[in-house]
């Protein structure tokens, strides 16, 4: 047996100077999570999973099928295969794992690809976001009244989602008395249909854009509750509805796209619908719920500034402050995830 030479003195220093420092790999990951988002982009693009779905495929066939470079469509395979999203090989077949079958194949229940489509669509502006910490410039659109239905795939596409937080937190609320229920844009309407699920006698008006209420219209029809929906397009600045006319009224993730006065102006609205004892119930993602991990929420914070021209991560105090200025008196908060639900009673 050889013995293994010592360093000399100054080598073995020099190098204690990269190997007794912290491990990097974090950083590492951070750096190329960029790669995995496109990679997972192009799969999406391609149709990747869509096309595995129905039976397993071969390189080859795939690249054949997909009318991709085979060589290329290899390695990005090997790619999904390491994040989980495929499996198999390239000789034998790939298939898509249970994951990408839930939310990755195209006319599942649960497909997330438009919603991954809309994120993606950010790469241009999360590439200035240099210049914006420089300049404080903002002028993202995904907050822009303007801009509503160009963002149906970020709003409907995140139903699959957004039904199980909405779900979780009217669960968590107890026995509800819903009654005259208004849905204060309401996406693809999954606060509606949850209470519609936990009061049979709930009656639910769903308001947004006409794009965004085709799609609440057809989630409604999916939950067998479209028969005790009605729905309004309008903008939220004019609204139809008279004063006093719900008993509840859901605002749920308005505000921190909006920005604070336009959250007040809406939580004002929230207030002249409802009927004295009736319930808003406010859900939102806020900054700093009490007793709650961080979870993405800076991250989310921070995105806010680069999408949007005046949003922001609201504190639960800002939202009870801005609903007694409105005659709303706060009463419970439920966090499931990263969404805080707020409700309040309207004196
Ligand atoms: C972030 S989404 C929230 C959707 C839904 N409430 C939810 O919890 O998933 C904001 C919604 O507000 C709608 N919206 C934005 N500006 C509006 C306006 N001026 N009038 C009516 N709806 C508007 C958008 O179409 C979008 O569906």
């Amino acid at each position: 047996m050889t013995d293994t030479p010592t360093p000399p003195a100054s080598v073995a220093t020099a190098l204690a100077r990269y190997t007794e420092l912290p491990d990097p790999a974090p950083l590492l990951a951070l750096n190329f999570g960029f790669a995995r988002a496109r990679a997972l982009g192009t799969a999406l693009d391609l149709g990747v999973f869509t096309a595995l779905a129905g039976a397993p495929r071969t390189t080859a066939r795939l690249a054949g099928d997909l009318g991709c470079d085979a060589r290329i469509l290899g390695e990005l395979l090997q790619v999904l295969e390491d994040f989980g999203l495929v499996s198999g090989d390239g000789a034998a077949g790939w298939s898509p794992t249970g994951t990408a079958r839930a939310y990755l194949v195209e006319g599942a229940p649960a497909y997330l690809g438009d919603h991954f489509d809309e994120v993606l669509a950010q790469w241009d502006r999360w590439s200035a976001l240099t210049p914006l910490a420089r300049s404080g410039d903002r002028g993202g659109d995904l907050g822009d009244p303007a801009g509503r239905g160009r963002h149906r795939g970020m709003f409907a596409g995140a139903f699959p989602l957004a039904v199980r937080i909405a779900s979780g937190v009217v669960a968590a609320l107890g026995p509800v008395d819903a009654g005259r229920v208004l849905d204060l844009t309401c996406g693809s309407g999954e606060w509606g249909i949850a209470l519609a699920g936990a009061d049979p006698r709930a009656r639910v008006t769903a308001h947004d854009d006409p794009a965004l209420l085709a799609v609440a219209r057809e989630r409604a029809a999916e939950f067998g509750v479209a028969g005790r929906f009605r729905f309004v397009a309008a903008d939220f600045g004019r609204t139809p509805f008279a004063e006093g006319e719900f008993d509840t009224v859901v605002m749920a993730h308005a505000g921190r796209f909006a920005g604070r006065r336009t959250a007040a102006r809406l939580i004002r609205e929230c207030a002249r619908v409802l009927r004295p004892g009736g319930t808003l119930l406010l859900a939102d993602i806020m900054r700093t719920p009490p007793g709650q991990p961080p979870l993405g929420r800076p991250m989310l914070a921070l995105s806010l500034l680069v999408n949007t021209e005046n949003g922001g991560l609201p504190e639960a105090d800002e939202y009870r402050a801005l609903m007694a200025e409105a005659g709303i008196t706060a009463k419970e908060c439920v966090t499931r995830g990263l969404v805080t639900a707020l409700t309040g009673e309207r004196q």
